[in-house]
């Protein structure tokens, strides 16, 4: 087993934004001055006054009167206080119970903040009642808080390091704590180690003075090679999101407790490597190239998240090759394409935005000549996938007639017709929409030659990748009249961000609807993709399931029971599964499951055993030549 116990060591936890996310007394201000009309000025004073006191700014004596004085609490109020901390354990602290338990003669609370609320909190978990050491209140006669019991050590400056030298713990001290006076129990030498624990709140000052920062409580039992949760503290995994990905996808990670970095646009290929060296986790859109030079500088990646349906942005081969796993969205966009598709064929086939604009010009157009109705036209579409499949629905309900070509044989939704070859489907359609993916081979598969054959007057859409198209073929046609109109949101060089300017041919023709690259840009997809990918790559690092993949070996794995899961990522060579299992055996290891699954260059074998294997069989997995990534859950 990967951990050991610190039989000599005790644990100095503090209470307030370390054991829970908040700050008590804070909190009691926020439920006891409700419906006051200076509650918020009231509150932030005593949110002021804590920070100060905590951050080591103002006397910790002089802070506790002050806010006492200002709380105007009730003994009533506790009690809703204490239900609302409940909700409020540091999500570290409640991962970790069983550490709690199994060092509960060791760990003790020591804080300044007050016993009423901290101990049924803290002993709920696991914490004794009598390793609790904390401030006690005054009551009046009917209620009121009026004060608190001066003569405990903890009220008065330097209290928590005079608590401790009466505890006189015999053998080394860890103090895990936010604030600067949990520092002073390491700079009065009564504590070997101070951690500051960075989970809830950041204060530089602390910061500076720890022995380590700790960024979750797995963090510090990872340090301390102890018995957690999560055989590698996700607190020291970094997620990147990229393109503004729908906020639901930061929210998701955090609570996970990753360290999450949300950035607006997309990065080119040389801040991609500067940024990503040491990220576990990636998130992009479909601007963010992920080339061979970008994963052979991501030495920590292990998966990739597309918060898109295209992946022709990331080498997947690579990706696969260097054991990191990619998911996709592949249909949480795919409407919202539809009805941009759909209402811009109609007004192309109007001449509805040429008019607006020539409108916004002053100028009244009112004919007939060139506007015609969608209804009895043939739609000719360039890929019947997801999209194409959904559009071909959409347009026999507007009494279309559907022609598709793709590049394998498609079962055609009602009455959509399959065509043989691309020549036919040019020559026969009215509106041409294209729903290829994005692969190489598609670059410029309309140009010169593909325009020509189609008919004149036709009605042209890509919202599918910019390459696909021969732009410069395209822009002739438009002015040649052979196209009467175009929409175009898609192009061969796009913008990383809003701040950049747009170059395009296509500027400036009429009848042209340019649209910077917003077919899945609405709300609704990106809500949607931005709860569905974080679920598929968190499953991924939770459980080790590929289901969903683009480039991986599929599989789907049953929870863990009592086990530790034992990932191994290697070269499909013949050979290693009998390596891997030969290590098991020598080590008599007891194997409660074991998955398999290959692809041509890579072997993905998941085996779940017994708890208590040792570390050097550990590393002798790691050390099997063709091993590409391995990694453990617990
Ligand atoms: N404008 C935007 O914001 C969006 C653009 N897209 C693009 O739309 C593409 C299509 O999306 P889905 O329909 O969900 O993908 P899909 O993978 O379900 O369908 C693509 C279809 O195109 C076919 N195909 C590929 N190359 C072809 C070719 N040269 N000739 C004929 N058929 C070909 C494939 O066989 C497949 O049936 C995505 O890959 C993405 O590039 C997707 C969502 C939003
Ligand atoms: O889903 C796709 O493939 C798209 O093209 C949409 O890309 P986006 O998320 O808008 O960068």
């Amino acid at each position: 087993m990967l951990t050991k116990t610190l039989e000599q060591t005790y644990f100095v936890i503090d209470f307030d934004s370390t054991f829970t996310k908040v700050e008590g007394l804070d909190e009691l201000a926020a439920i006891s001055l409700a419906g006051q009309k200076d509650r918020d000025e009231v509150v932030a004073k005593i949110k002021d006054m804590t920070d100060r006191g905590m951050a080591g700014e103002l006397s910790f004596e002089q802070a506790l009167q002050q806010r006492i004085e200002l709380l105007r609490a009730h003994r009533d109020h506790l009690e809703t206080l204490v239900e609302f901390l409940r909700g409020k354990i540091s999500d570290s602290f409640s991962r970790n119970k069983q550490f709690i338990s199994e060092y509960r003669d060791q760990i003790f609370i020591v804080s300044s903040g007050f016993r009423e609320f901290i101990l049924p909190i803290v002993t709920e978990m696991g914490v004794r009642e009598d390793h609790v050491f904390a401030n006690t209140f005054r009551f009046g006669e009917d209620g009121t808080i009026t004060g608190y019991d001066e003569t405990n050590v903890l009220s008065q400056n330097g209290g928590k390091v005079q608590l401790l030298r009466q505890l006189s713990l015999p053998g080394d001290v860890y103090v895990i704590g936010d604030g600067y006076t949990d520092y002073e129990l390491r700079e009065s030498g009564l504590a070997n180690k101070f951690f500051a624990f960075t989970e809830n709140i950041e204060r530089q000052r602390v910061i500076e003075k720890a022995d380590h920062i700790v960024t979750s409580l797995d963090d510090f039992l990872y340090i301390n090679k102890l018995s957690r949760s999560q055989s590698y503290p996700k607190s020291r995994l970094k997620v990147l999101l990229l393109e503004n990905v729908h906020a639901r996808a930061v929210e998701l990670f955090r609570r996970e407790g990753f360290q999450v970095e949300l950035l607006k646009g997309a990065l080119d290929e040389d801040e991609l490597i500067e940024k990503v060296k040491d990220v576990a986790i990636l998130g992009i859109r479909s601007k963010t190239m992920v080339t061979k030079r970008v994963l052979e500088n991501a030495p920590r990646l292990m998966v990739i998240g597309a918060f898109c349906i295209g992946t022709n942005q990331i080498d997947l081969a690579t990706a696969e090759e260097k054991g990191v796993a990619v998911f996709n969205a592949p249909y949480s966009n795919t409407r919202s394409v539809v009805e941009m598709a759909v209402g811009e064929m109609i007004l192309l086939m109007r001449g509805i935005y040429q008019k607006s604009v020539k409108m916004h010009e002053g100028e009244w157009d009112k004919s007939a000549k060139n506007s015609n109705e969608v209804r009895g036209k043939k739609l000719g579409m360039i890929g019947y996938g997801n999209i194409g499949i959904q559009l071909s629905v959409v347009a026999e309900a507007l009494g279309m007639e559907v022609l598709f070509y793709d590049l394998v044989e498609k079962l055609p939704l009602s009455n959509a017709r399959q065509c043989h070859t691309l020549e036919e489907l040019l020559q026969e359609s009215d509106v041409i929409s294209l729903h290829v993916d994005g692969r190489k081979s598609n670059a410029n598969i309309i140009g010169e030659k593909e325009f020509a054959l189609m008919k004149d007057g036709v009605v042209f859409l890509n919202l599918s990748r910019g390459h696909v198209v021969d732009v410069k073929a395209l822009a002739a046609a438009l002015k040649s009249g052979k196209i009467r109109g175009a929409a175009v949101d898609v192009f061969p060089s796009e913008p990383k961000t809003n701040d950049e300017a747009f170059e395009s041919e296509l500027r400036g023709l009429p009848n042209v609807i340019l649209t910077p690259h917003i077919g899945g840009s609405t709300e609704e997809a990106q809500a949607s993709i931005g709860e569905f990918v974080p679920n598929k790559l968190l499953n991924y690092v939770n459980t080790g399931s590929t289901f969903g993949s683009v480039n991986f070996p599929e599989v789907t794995l049953p929870p863990l029971h009592d086990a530790h899961r034992l990932l191994h990522i290697h070269a499909n060579v013949p050979g290693v599964m009998s390596k891997i299992n030969g290590i098991f055996a020598k080590y008599n290891v007891n194997i409660t499951g074991q998955y398999l699954k290959t692809s041509d260059k890579i072997g993905y074998v998941i085996t779940d055993i017994a708890k208590n294997y040792s570390n050097e069989m550990i590393q002798e997995l790691r050390d099997i030549e063709q091993t590409i990534k391995f990694r453990m859950l617990y």
